[in-house]
C-alpha cells in the first residue's frame, strides 16, 4: 500500500512515507476507539432497557464509570498521537520537500529551465508544496486510516447481520464510485486552474521585471489590462472548478447518508417480522454514524486529493528529470579545451554542427561570428551547462560529459555580460568567488579588478548592501565586481562572454585592465562581437550558422580575406557612424 508508487504519486520523501504510515495507524486506532465509545453507549442503553422492560435493578455505576474514564483516557491519548503523526510531523515534510526539490533543481541541466520558467518553478516550490502540505497533513493519514477501520467494522457488521450491514453500508462504495468516476474531470479542471495561476504569476513577474520598458513605451494601461484579463480568467476557472467539485462531493455525501434511511427501513421490517430486536437496530444506527463520520470528511478529502494530483505531478516531474551526473574525481592533464565534431540542438533545432577547435592553455581563443551563429552555445557546452548532442568536448584530455558539473566548474571562472549579484554586501558578493576567502583576500581581488575606488565611495564601503541584483550599482561597477569574483576564484579556465560590451570608454579601460590580470596564464575562451577586442587574441574561431567557417591567428585570417576580414571591415565602417548621419 505504501510502496514506491504511493511515494511517487504523492511526491513524498522517504520520511514522508514513514510519517504517513504512522498517521494511518493512529487514525485507524482513533476510529476503533471512538467506535468503542459507541459500544459503551450501547451497553448503557441495553442495561437501561432491561431495567425498564424487565424490571431488573439499575446497573452498578462504578464499573460503567470506570469504562467511561478508560474510554476518555484512551481517546485522548490516541487523538494526541494522531495529531502528532499527522500535523506535527508533516510540517517537517514541507521543509524537507522544498530542500530536496531545490537540491534537485540545482543539479538539473540548464535545458530544463527553458521548459519551465521562473514563475512556474516558484509556483511549484511554494504553491504546489503548500497544497501538498495540506494533503499530507489532513488527507492521507485520515483517508487510509478510515479505509482500514471501516473495512474492519464492515466485516464485523457483515458477520453480525449481513442484511442490516448491506442496508447501512451500500452508500459508501456508491459515493466513492461517484467521486472516482468524476476524478478525471476534477483533475482536468485543477490543471486548468494551475495553468491560469502560472499565467498570472508570469504576468506579474514580467510586469515587475520590465517596468522600465513598459513605462518608456507608455504601455501601462494596455499591459495592465492584459494582466487584469489573466487574473479574471484565473478567477473564472477557479470558481468553475470548485463548483464542479462541490457538486460531486455533496452528491456523494447525500448518497452515503441514504444508508441511514435504508437501515431504518430494513431494520423496521425485520423487527416487525420478529427476526431482530430493537436493540440490534439501535446498535447498527449507532455504528453507521461512526462509519459515516470519517468518510463524510473523507469525501471532501478525496476531492482535494484528486485536485492536488496536479501539484504532486508537477513536483514528481522535477524528481523524475535526469540530472547531469559524472565523477567527482576530475584531474585533467593541463586545461586545453578540445571540441571534436561537436553538434548541438535546443529541442529539435540544430544550432551547432561538426564544430572542432582547440582553446589552448595560456592562450586567448576568441569565438566570433554573426549574431545567432552559436558562440554562446559553444561557451555553455564548454562548461557543461548543457551537454553536447554529438561529438566530444575534452578538458585536459578528460571528456567533460563524464565529470560531475560541480567538480568541473571548480576549474572555471565565468564573466558574463549580464552579471548576477545578490542582495547582500559588496564583500559577500565578491566572496562568492571563493567561499572561505578572508576579508583581506576579497579586498586584494577587488583592488585588482579596479573596484577599490567606487567601493570606498559607498556609504559603508565593503559592508554596503547593494540591493536586489546590485540595483544600486552601475553596469561597469557590476561587471568589475564579477571580475573581482573571478580573480578571487583564480580558476585555470576563464569563459568571457562579451564582458565589456555595454561600458563607456572610462569604464571599459578599467574593466580591461582588470581582465588582463584575470586572464594571464589561463585557458581563455572569449566571445566578442567587437573585432577590436579580439585583435589581440592568440587564436580566432569564426562561426557561421553553427559551423566553423575558418580559424587561425588574427593575422592569418586577415590575410585569408574570408568572413573574419569582412566582419573587421564592416565594424570599422560602423565605428565611424554618428548620430547626425541618421
Ligand atoms: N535556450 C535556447 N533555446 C532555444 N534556442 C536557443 C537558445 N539559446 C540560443 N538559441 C538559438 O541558438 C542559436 C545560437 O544561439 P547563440 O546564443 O549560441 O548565438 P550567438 O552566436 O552567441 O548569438 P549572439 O551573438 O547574438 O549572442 C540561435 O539561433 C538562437 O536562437
Amino acid at each position: 500500500m505504501f510502496g514506491q508508487n504511493f511515494q511517487r504519486k504523492y511526491a513524498l520523501t522517504d520520511q514522508g512515507v514513514r510519517n504517513t504510515k504512522k498517521g494511518t495507524f493512529w487514525t485507524f486506532l482513533v476510529n476503533l476507539i471512538v467506535m468503542g465509545g459507541m459500544g459503551i453507549l450501547y451497553l448503557l442503553m441495553y442495561k437501561l432497557m432491561d431495567t425498564l422492560t424487565e424490571g431488573r435493578p439499575l446497573p452498578s455505576a462504578p464499573p460503567l464509570l470506570g469504562l467511561v474514564v478508560l474510554f476518555v483516557l484512551l481517546s485522548f491519548l490516541t487523538h494526541l498521537q494522531q495529531y502528532k503523526a499527522t500535523y506535527g510531523l508533516v510540517y517537517n515534510e514541507v521543509k524537507a520537500t522544498r530542500l530536496s526539490l531545490a537540491e534537485r533543481l540545482r543539479k538539473l541541466p540548464l535545458g530544463y529551465f527553458g521548459k519551465r520558467d521562473l514563475a512556474d518553478l516558484t509556483e511549484t516550490l511554494m504553491g504546489d508544496v503548500n497544497r501538498m502540505e495540506h494533503v499530507w497533513s489532513h488527507v492521507l493519514g485520515y483517508l487510509y486510516g478510515s479505509y482500514l477501520s471501516t473495512a474492519l467494522i464492515a466485516v464485523c457488521l457483515l458477520v453480525y447481520d449481513w442484511q442490516l450491514a448491506i442496508a447501512c453500508l451500500w452508500g459508501v462504495p456508491v459515493a466513492f464510485g461517484l467521486l472516482f468516476g468524476t476524478r478525471r474531470l476534477s483533475a482536468r479542471s485543477s490543471e486548468r486552474t494551475k495553468k491560469a495561476a502560472v499565467r498570472v504569476s508570469d504576468g506579474i513577474q514580467e510586469a515587475l521585471e520590465n517596468v522600465r520598458e513598459i513605462r518608456a513605451t507608455n504601455q501601462e494601461v494596455r499591459y495592465l489590462a492584459g494582466l487584469n484579463q489573466k487574473i479574471d480568467d484565473h478567477e473564472k476557472v477557479t470558481i468553475q472548478g470548485e463548483l464542479g467539485t462541490g457538486i460531486f462531493v455533496n452528491a456523494a455525501s447525500v448518497i452515503m447518508r441514504l444508508g441511514v434511511a435504508t437501515t431504518i427501513l430494513v431494520g423496521a421490517d425485520r423487527i416487525l417480522s420478529g427476526q431482530i430486536d430493537f436493540m440490534l437496530l439501535f446498535l447498527f444506527l449507532l455504528v453507521i454514524t461512526r462509519v459515516y463520520a470519517p468518510f463524510d470528511q473523507s469525501l471532501a478529502l478525496i476531492a482535494e486529493l484528486f485536485v492536488s494530483q496536479v501539484s504532486a505531478d508537477r513536483m514528481t516531474e522535477i524528481y523524475n528529470t535526469p540530472v547531469a551526473e559524472g565523477t567527482a574525481h576530475f584531474q585533467p592533464q593541463g586545461h586545453d579545451i578540445v571540441f571534436r565534431q561537436v553538434g548541438f540542438a535546443y529541442d529539435k533545432k540544430k544550432v551547432l554542427d561538426g564544430v572542432s577547435f582547440t582553446a589552448k592553455e595560456g592562450e586567448v581563443t576568441a569565438l566570433v561570428g554573426p549574431s545567432g551563429s552559436g558562440k554562446s552555445t559553444c561557451a555553455r557546452l564548454a562548461a557543461r551547462l548543457w551537454d553536447a548532442t554529438e561529438g566530444t568536448i575534452q578538458v585536459g584530455g578528460v571528456d567533460i560529459s563524464t565529470v560531475d558539473p560541480e567538480a568541473l566548474l571548480r576549474d572555471y571562472s565565468m564573466v558574463f555580460q549580464d552579471v548576477v549579484l545578490f542582495d547582500d554586501t559588496v564583500m559577500e558578493n565578491i566572496r562568492l568567488g571563493r567561499r572561505g576567502a578572508t576579508d583581506e583576500e576579497v579586498r586584494t581581488a577587488a583592488e585588482a579588478a579596479n573596484c577599490g575606488e567606487f567601493i570606498r565611495r559607498l556609504p559603508q564601503g565593503y559592508d554596503t548592501p547593494i540591493g536586489e541584483n546590485g540595483a544600486k550599482l552601475s553596469g561597469g561597477e557590476r561587471q568589475r565586481i564579477s571580475i573581482a569574483r573571478a580573480l578571487l576564484k583564480d580558476a585555470p579556465i576563464v569563459l568571457l562572454d562579451e564582458a565589456t560590451a555595454s561600458l563607456d570608454v572610462e569604464n571599459e579601460t578599467k574593466v580591461q585592465g582588470a581582465l588582463s590580470r584575470l586572464l594571464a596564464g589561463k585557458t581563455v575562451l572569449v566571445i566578442a562581437h567587437r573585432m577590436r577586442t579580439v585583435a589581440g587574441a592568440d587564436r580566432i574561431v569564426v562561426l557561421d550558422n553553427g559551423r566553423v567557417a575558418e580559424q587561425g591567428t588574427p593575422a592569418e585570417l586577415m590575410a585569408r580575406g574570408g568572413l573574419y576580414r569582412r566582419m573587421v571591415e564592416l565594424q570599422s565602417q560602423s565605428a565611424q557612424w554618428q548620430l547626425n548621419q541618421a
